[in-house]
């Protein structure tokens, strides 16, 4: 088989994606599994090695640095030489030889130039091994190595929730994330979804519309094709639970692609309706698709806007409930996207929280009174969460805390905030409101 066609070459092509060109991993993976025929052994090596290779970035770089100039080296090679050395340090049923071999191959495709640069590194890395981080004397700078994530983050998160949460969430993060779904009880009650197919999916613990299938591509399978199911974590189910939705409910949904929370609410209507914010024709298709499959295009209607004209888009509607499921951070899926650890900074925590509260001042002028507002975002920032409500909360008196019916963590609360460790989902935020009445 030509080195072109093979797992690791495929591994080399979306990491460049991930990891330089900067893109979600979750849907470079996706286009991959997609678009190339893969055995169901090499799937899973491929998956391993793309999540891996992407988690452990950081550490890599600081593995490597014993051998050469993590800065000054080809970024292309310096992947190559990382997925061979994950192999070699994390994989234990890979043999080193076959990791090496495989990376030489890649290279002489890659940039010929370097083999032997590459064949010496790799060489001294197996022969030295994975360095100890107790050699590390700084004790942030440490538990950052231990589990390859930037010293801000670890210095942050330690501070806000001390340092033993801390660690049990990134300790969390090494469990594989788990195949999440939601039953569309438009079409089938969850109960009969799983007294049906209970060999290959079991309950959600938290979310009353959640299954977890046990192993296997779920995309690919009669019910998902059948609009029976959809890929959504549990912890995001719990934002359609909690909103009580009955029927002739106009509800607004203000930042909705790719449709999964839109989806959602709809599949308890089939007189209301949920209207559909986001920002470009490509995102309104990719709700416009969830929809169609999901059989609800009765009850779901889209708006190509910016949520903050929707005083001119939609100027005399008021709504029974609105959804801002926030754009924010992502620090909450760290599991699923350890990438997003690399691509964002503190600053971009601060600009999240400016327009997370610019959108829920927007929104709420268009609330009938009585009516219920939902925020939610998946990130575990005090910033862009409990901040968030307190600020707005502070400037609108006409609204109040209101109780959640659905809720994991204790019932009738009003404020939510699932860490990944607490019951292995995204790490996510749920605040419901209500408007006063008049
Ligand atoms: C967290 S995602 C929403 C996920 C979605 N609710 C779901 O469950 O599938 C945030 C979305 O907000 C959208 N967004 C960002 N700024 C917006 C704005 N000013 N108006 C409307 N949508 C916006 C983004 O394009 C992104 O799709």
């Amino acid at each position: 088989m030509s080195i072109k066609n093979s797992v690791r070459y495929l591994t080399f092509l979306a990491l460049e994606e991930i990891l330089i060109d900067q893109r979600y991993s979750n849907q470079v993976i996706d286009y991959y599994l997609k678009n190339y025929q893969l055995s169901d052994a090499d799937r899973r090596l491929f998956t391993n090695l793309v999540y891996g290779v992407t988690f452990y970035d950081l550490r890599l770089n600081f593995e490597l640095s014993s051998f050469l100039k993590v800065a000054k080296t080809d970024a292309r090679v310096l992947l190559i030489i990382k997925i061979a050395i994950f192999q070699m340090f994390y994989l234990s049923k890979i043999p080193d030889y076959a990791a090496v071999n495989e990376a030489i191959e890649i290279t002489k495709v890659v940039k010929r130039g370097n083999v032997k640069f590459v064949t010496a590194v790799l060489h001294q890395a197996r022969r030295a091994g994975l360095r100890p981080v107790k050699e590390i004397k700084d004790p942030i700078k440490r538990e950052a190595m231990t589990y390859s994530m930037p010293d801000w983050l670890v210095a942050k998160l330690n501070d806000q929730l001390g340092t033993a949460k801390t660690e049990a969430i990134f300790q969390s993060l090494l469990e594989k994330p788990r195949i999440s779904l939601r039953v569309n009880t438009k079409k089938i009650s969850r109960d009969e979804f799983l007294a049906r197919d209970s060999d290959f999916y079991e309950p959600s613990k938290i979310s009353p519309v959640g299954v977890i299938a046990k192993n296997g591509s779920v995309v690919h399978s009669k019910e998902f094709v059948a609009g029976e199911l959809t890929v959504q974590d549990e912890s995001s189910q719990l934002v359609g639970v909690n909103l009580s939705i009955k029927e002739n409910d106009v509800i607004l949904d203000a930042c909705a692609a790719p449709g999964g929370k839109t989806t959602h609410m709809a599949q308890y209507l089939s007189t209301g309706v949920v209207h559909a914010f986001d920002v470009t024709p490509k995102k309104i298709a990719v709700i416009k698709e969830n929809v169609n499959r999901l059989g609800l295009n009765e009850v779901v209607e889209t708006h190509c806007a910016d949520i903050l004209d929707l005083d001119q888009v939609m100027p005399d509607v008021s709504f029974d409930k609105i959804l801002v499921d926030a754009p924010c951070s992502g620090f909450g899926l760290l599991r699923r996207k350890p990438e997003v650890k690399y691509n964002h900074e503190t600053s971009d925590i601060i600009s999240a929280k400016c327009l997370q509260l610019d959108i829920l001042k927007q929104v709420a002028l268009h609330l009938k009174p009585g009516g219920l507002l939902l925020y939610s975002t998946c990130t575990i920032f005090k910033e862009e969460t409990q901040e968030v409500v307190e600020d707005f909360l502070q400037n609108q008196p006409d609204f109040k805390l209101a109780k959640l019916t659905t809720n994991p963590k204790g019932q009738r609360e009003s404020i939510l905030q699932l860490y990944p460790d607490d019951y292995l989902t995204d790490g996510f935020f749920i605040a419901l409101m209500q408007k006063k009445e008049a």
